[in-house]
């Protein structure tokens, strides 16, 4: 289930008038939506996605707008959304915020090739040199701060080595990393998964689901890549596609030596981020609507992977 508002097509023949983007031929509904409602539109014209916003989000929206705008100005390939004919992403429909989106052609790698990681790395880097010069801000809200307030609520759900591994990584991970980074700053998509990437064969067609962007530790942005595209089943990092990943990275955005040292911290703190989040769904803040929750033993198996067996250095 993942449309949580139907739409009829008298609303959407309705709506796609504000814009300059055609006539409806076709409405459906996409099953594989895990927060909004999310509907393929087609009109005579183009193919589009349309999302309604469920999770009351919607003062993040005009970030997240001007984030996308700032991106495609520089021609980098994400769905940004289409203005309306007075200019104006942001719109109301069903009683939801709404934004309508060209739809990216082909399908998420759930098995990168790496001429796939090659694509991602040269992409987020490319990303990653632009949006230091972003001017919007949004602190990154799943930062370690959140990771202090937040890890208390799941220890009654762990067993007693999972919440050792817990607590002994928060506070590794305060006294190394702390609250108040120096490390090189921009804009970041905060959770650059294989499902958030769309590929024709191994041509990126382009990023979507900015919704955990914010400003940030740059680095932050791309262990959480890391992490999602180059794990094994046991966590443990695949060479190859880490190697392709980093050097396409560094080729369009050099590291910096603060950002060496804390590269082995940056992955356990974003594999950690995720074991929490996923815990906090399952435990704590489960979703008004059923949904079949993601793994968090996936994420905990990340995390022990990075502290008994680290990763390999940055590439120089
Ligand atoms: N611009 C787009 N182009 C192509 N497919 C898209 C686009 N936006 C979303 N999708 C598809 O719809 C699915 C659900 O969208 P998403 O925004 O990720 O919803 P949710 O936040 O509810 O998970 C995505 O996994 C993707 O397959
Ligand atoms: N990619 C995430 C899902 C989104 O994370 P959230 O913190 O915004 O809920 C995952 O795989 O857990």
């Amino acid at each position: 289930m993942a449309v949580f508002t139907p739409l009829s097509e008298t609303q959407v023949i309705a709506f796609l008038e504000r814009f300059d983007a055609g006539r409806l031929v076709a409405l459906d509904e996409v099953s594989s939506g895990t927060e909004n409602s999310t509907f393929f539109v087609t009109t005579d014209r183009q193919s589009l996605v349309l999302t309604l916003f469920e999770q009351g989000e919607s003062e993040e929206l005009p970030f997240f707008v001007e984030l996308l705008d700032f991106l495609a100005n520089h021609e980098l390939p994400v769905a940004s959304p289409l203005h309306d004919r007075e200019g104006k992403a942001l719109q109301t429909l069903a009683n939801r915020p709404a934004l309508l989106f060209p739809r990216l052609s082909g399908d998420h790698p759930m098995s990168p090739t790496l001429a796939q990681c090659t694509a991602i790395g040269q992409l987020l880097g490319k990303m990653h040199d632009l949006s230091r010069s972003f001017p919007g801000s949004r602190p990154n809200p799943r930062d370690l701060r959140w990771i202090g307030a937040n890890h208390p609520k799941v220890m009654a759900y762990l067993s007693e080595e999972d919440q050792q591994l817990m607590l002994d990584r928060f506070d590794s991970l305060e006294s190394h990393l702390g609250y108040s980074s120096e490390l090189p700053q921009g804009a970041l998509h905060g959770d650059l998964f294989r499902d958030n990437a769309m590929f024709e064969g191994d041509r990126l067609t382009g990023l979507i689901d900015f919704y955990n962007g914010c400003t940030g530790d740059l680095l932050f942005d791309l262990a959480i890549l890391v992490n999602d595209w180059c794990s094994d089943e046991n966590g443990d990092i695949i060479d190859a596609r880490y190697r392709a990943v980093l050097e396409n990275y560094m080729a369009q955005r050099p590291f910096s030596e603060d950002e060496r040292r804390a590269w082995p911290k940056m992955l356990q703190l974003t594999a950690l981020r995720y074991w929490l989040s996923r815990l906090l769904v399952i435990y704590v803040d489960p979703p008004a609507h059923s949904l079949t929750p993601k793994d968090p033993t996936q994420y905990r198996d990340i995390l022990r992977s990075r502290v008994e067996r680290g990763a390999p250095e940055l590439p120089r």
